[in-house]
This record gives structure tokens, C-alpha cells and sequence, in this order.
């Protein structure tokens, strides 16, 4: 596992609960000696006990010796340059697995497209795994189901089986394109809903905008190829859902951080250097819709709130002005 923040140490410990020789990587050395030593990383998931079988290290060569599965938990916008760093250690067949819900700035890539060029590997050697997946609560160990995506059916279902716990459950998918889209964008949708909240907005706001936030959502991934079924699923609905109503995600404490009039600098220093994916995400994901012909208005007054001063209320009328149609 690279990358010990909340989601990547979480992970790592549903991979030794399921049974595995984990080796978590962290960048601060002070983060593996924390929990070598107390079994806590106390920065990321306080009170959490990690398991045994779950070892950290600071050395990314100790860490990837011997993997038959390289796990990668960094944000989407550093992957390029902290895979280009690893890629002579990775070994040659060990399936490479993103955690990441983004899409790069630079290049509209999603993160198999980015791991498959830089690692030098056929994309069927590429996994992702998303869903509703809040990384608290799985520390916790509440019951949670989840999507392993690959285009290489078997390699899925080896990850499947070695990921699953009494209270992990992951379902198979091939849809590629649809999960890792479905992922990058509830991001942004959430930033949306937690405007909404901040602006003293209730469900019926957060549900109209989960919903169109899906169909702009839906609209993007069938002109990208993905299976517009894919949406409905775990990846696309199950995590819109779980993140745009829930006060645990980033996303969406930022966004309502926005909706209470904070600026971006005091939102993101109110973060803590956790990484909220979507204020990236949402320029680089509206750059593809334009790149495709894709209205995505959510996308858009996102955008534009976070990084060219339109302020939530005005982006909220915005929103319900358009121009009327069916649905
Ligand atoms: N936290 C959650 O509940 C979930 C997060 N994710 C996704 O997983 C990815 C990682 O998220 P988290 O672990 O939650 O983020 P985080 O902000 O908690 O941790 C990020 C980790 O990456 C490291 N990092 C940051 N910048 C880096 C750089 N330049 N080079 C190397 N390492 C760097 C940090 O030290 C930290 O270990 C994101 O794309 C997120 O959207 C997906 C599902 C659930
Ligand atoms: O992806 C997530 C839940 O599935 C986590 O969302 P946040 O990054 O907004 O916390």
C-alpha cells in the first residue's frame, strides 16, 4: 500500500483483515514508526487499532518487494509524478490498484489511463476499487459493499477475494471507464450539496442535486464509452449518495465551508492537508464534458465557485434559471 493517509491506511487494513501480508508505505517516517510502534496512525484515524498482520514502512522499495498487488492511495493530482518515482520497484506482474477518485488537470486522464502510461503496463493490469466507501466507517468496521473494476475479469476476482472481510463485501465489475468517472464525479456533486448545506439549504436541495448531479454524471460517461448502467451501481449512486449526505466526507465539508461564505484559502486550510478531490476534479472533469459536447451544468458553477469567484447563491440560481426542459 502507497500511501498511509485515511483511505490508504484504511484499506491496508481490510487487506490484513482479509488475510494478507500487508506493507503500508508513508511518507513521513514518523507516520510508519507511529504505527509500528502503537499500531495507531494516530493523524488520520484516531482510536483505530490496526492489525497485525499490517507492517509500515518509509521505504518504498521494502514495501513493494515481492507484491503480487501494488495499492495506490496517493491524491490524483501527485499519482504521475509519485508512480514515476516507484515504477523501476514495481514488480512485473503485481496488479496495480488505484484508490483514487479524480481526473488529471493536465492531460483529462483518469487514473487507470495515467498508471497504465507511466508504469508501462497493459491497462488489464490495472484494478480500481471504488464505492461508498467513507474511510472512517470501514476503520470502524460497519458493514460496507464496494466495486473491483478491471477489464481483466480473473485479476478482478483474485483482488475481490483478497479484499474481502465479514464487513468488506466488493462485487466485480469491467466497466473501467463508468466506475473511475462515477467516482471523480460525485466529488464534485458533493462540493455542490455541501454548499447547499452551508447556505441552510434541505433534502429536497440535496436531492435534486444528487440526481442531476447522476444524470450530468450518467451523460459524460455514456459519451466516454461507460455503461450508463455502471451509475446506478455501487461506484455511481452508492457513493454519490454516501458522500453528498455525509458530514465524514471532505468533499463535502469543504463545499459547505464555501456555501457559509469561507473563501477556497480558508477552506483548504481548514482541511488540514487532507486532500478534498473534487476542487481539483471539477475543472478538469468540466474540460472533458466541453472536450465531448456534454453539458454539465453542476460541474460548471462548481468550477466557477471554487476558482473564478462566482459566489454559491447566485451559482444555485443559476442553476434552477436554465432554460426548462424534460427530464
Ligand atoms: N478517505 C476516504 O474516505 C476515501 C478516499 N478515497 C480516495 O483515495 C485517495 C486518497 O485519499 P485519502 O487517503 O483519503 O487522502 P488523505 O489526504 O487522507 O491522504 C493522502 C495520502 O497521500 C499522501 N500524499 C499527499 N501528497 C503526496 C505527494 N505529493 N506525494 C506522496 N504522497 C502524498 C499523504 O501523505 C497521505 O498519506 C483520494 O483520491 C480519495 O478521493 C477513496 C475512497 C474513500
Ligand atoms: O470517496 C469517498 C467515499 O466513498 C470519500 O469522500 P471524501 O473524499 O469527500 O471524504
Amino acid at each position: 500500500m502507497l500511501g498511509a493517509g485515511s483511505w490508504g491506511t484504511t484499506f491496508a487494513k481490510v487487506l490484513a483483515d482479509a488475510g494478507n501480508d500487508v506493507v503500508l508505505w508513508a511518507r513521513r517516517a514518523e507516520v510508519a514508526a507511529e504505527i509500528n510502534k502503537t499500531r495507531c496512525n494516530s493523524g488520520y484515524l484516531p482510536g483505530v487499532v490496526l492489525p497485525e498482520g499490517l507492517r509500515a514502512t518509509g521505504d518504498a522499495v521494502e514495501a513493494m518487494h515481492g507484491a503480487s498487488a501494488v495499492v495506490l492511495a496517493v491524491p490524483s493530482q501527485t499519482l504521475r509524478e509519485n508512480l514515476a518515482g516507484w515504477q523501476p520497484l514495481l514488480p512485473p506482474d503485481a496488479t496495480l490498484v488505484s484508490l483514487a477518485k479524480g481526473v488529471e488537470l493536465s492531460t483529462l486522464k483518469r487514473m487507470s489511463e495515467v498508471i497504465s502510461e507511466v508504469a508501462d503496463v497493459p491497462l488489464e493490469q490495472v484494478a480500481v476499487v471504488s464505492g461508498p466507501n467513507l474511510a472512517k466507517e470501514i476503520a470502524a468496521e460497519q458493514p460496507t459493499a464496494t466495486v473491483v473494476a478491471c477489464l481483466d475479469h480473473d485479476r478482478a476476482v483474485t483482488l475481490q477475494h483478497a479484499c474481502s472481510t465479514p464487513y468488506f463485501r466488493p462485487y466485480t465489475n469491467t466497466d473501467l471507464v463508468g466506475i473511475e468517472l462515477a467516482g471523480a464525479c460525485k466529488n464534485v456533486i458533493a462540493l455542490a450539496c455541501g454548499m447547499a448545506v452551508g447556505l441552510g439549504f434541505g433534502h429536497n436541495t440535496m436531492s435534486s442535486l444528487i440526481t442531476r448531479g447522476l444524470a450530468e454524471t450518467t451523460r459524460l460517461g455514456v459519451a466516454l464509452g461507460a455503461d450508463p448502467m455502471t451509475f446506478a451501481g455501487l461506484a455511481g449512486l452508492g457513493d454519490l449518495v454516501a458522500t453528498c449526505m455525509s458530514p465524514l466526507s471532505r468533499n463535502r465539508t469543504f463545499g459547505e465551508r464555501l456555501g457559509r461564505g469561507e473563501t477556497l484559502a480558508q477552506a483548504q486550510e481548514a482541511a488540514h492537508g487532507q486532500v478534498s478531490e473534487g476542487v481539483k476534479s471539477c475543472s478538469s472533469i468540466r474540460q472533458l464534458a466541453a472536450r465531448h459536447g456534454v453539458e454539465m451544468p453542476i460541474t460548471d458553477v462548481v468550477h466557477r465557485v471554487c476558482h473564478e469567484e462566482l459566489a454559491p447563491i447566485p451559482a444555485a440560481a443559476e442553476l434552477l434559471g436554465r432554460e426548462r426542459k424534460p427530464e
